[in-house]
């Protein structure tokens, strides 16, 4: 018989960093009914960026593939063509490497014919006017005259650490009493403490600039041990409520992501 041209197989690989805390599974869940909703033919699959926490959910028995291996797999179904979505919130080090293992598996013999990744959350400008508009829309119910609410990113050594401080710019052009500091890069929480000690607070509202809440949110951000956010901002006499859901948690965030996903199925399309 003579050879027929295969039929072509389109999948969704959705990749965040991963968290072991089994508080965010929800979150993961809202963004795949999302992604489901918009792509309702297409099969979805999941992977994590990070190698410590599929081990630590491993020796839980969860098995959570890498990107590599979920692209090996997709392969090997048939899939001729994989959209991979980052859900990363920056192009830094953890998208990187989520890069490099999509540029790997492009026209692997016997593999995928076309692998394409989408952007994480702040890529282009209009990401961060996006995202900004959504977070300031979204600000908690609670809040009063006199409160201020800092976000806690994740923050990085790698370059796109300029995303934050680009985020806060565009916040503060809007909003002077929304704050945004990182863990591990610029700006910092002393940063913000010292604004703050110039004006008069009623109370801080601490919210994740993350994915998902856990981790981070649940231990430097509202932990209790005397390094968290909460504890440092409260032993300086300031009022504190913290809110314990990602991102992702919030449908016009996941939207964002979306627009990224269209993007890489419009390109795959037209190969
Ligand atoms: C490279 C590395 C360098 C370093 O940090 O030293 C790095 C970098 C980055 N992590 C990011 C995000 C998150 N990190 C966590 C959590 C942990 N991250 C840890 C390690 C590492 N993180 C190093 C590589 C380890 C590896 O390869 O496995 C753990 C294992 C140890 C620890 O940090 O103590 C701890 C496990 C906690 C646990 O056991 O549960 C969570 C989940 C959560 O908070 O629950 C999120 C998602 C937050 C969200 O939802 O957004 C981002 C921003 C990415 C983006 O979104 O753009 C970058 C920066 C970038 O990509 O440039
Ligand atoms: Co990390």
């Amino acid at each position: 018989a003579a050879h027929t041209k295969k039929a072509n197989k389109t999948g969704i690989l959705l990749v965040s960093f991963g968290s072991s805390y089994p508080e965010t599974r929800a979150t993961f869940q809202h963004i795949e009914a999302e992604v489901k909703a918009t792509f309702p033919d297409l099969e979805i699959h999941w992977a994590f960026t990070s190698k410590i926490i599929r081990n630590k959910l491993r020796s839980r028995g969860e098995t959570i593939d890498s990107p590599a291996e979920a692209l090996s797999k997709m392969g090997e179904e048939g899939f001729t063509n994989v959209a991979v979505q980052s859900l990363h919130v920056i192009p830094g080090e953890e998208y990187e490497n989520l890069k490099t293992t999509v540029e790997a598996f492009s026209g692997m013999p016997k593999g995928i014919d076309q692998v394409q990744l989408g952007k994480p959350l702040l890529y282009h400008q209009n990401d961060i006017e996006n995202l900004g508009d959504v977070l300031l829309q979204n600000l908690p119910e609670g809040m009063v005259e006199g409160d201020v609410v800092v976000f806690m990113g994740h923050g990085t050594h790698h370059p796109a650490n300029v995303y934050y401080p680009g985020m806060q710019y565009y916040l503060w052009q809007k909003h002077p009493n929304v704050f945004l500091a990182t863990v591990e890069g610029y700006p910092e929480l002393n940063q913000v403490i010292e604004k703050l000690e110039t004006r008069k607070v009623n109370k801080v509202w601490l919210l994740p600039f993350m994915t998902i809440a856990g981790d981070h949110a649940r231990n430097d951000m509202a932990g209790e041990e005397e390094e968290s956010w909460k504890s440092v901002l409260e032993a300086r006499g300031y009022k504190t409520e913290a809110v314990l859901s990602g991102m992702a948690d919030q449908d016009d965030v996941v939207q964002i992501w979306i627009e990224h996903l269209k993007e890489v199925l419009i390109e795959l399309k037209s190969k």
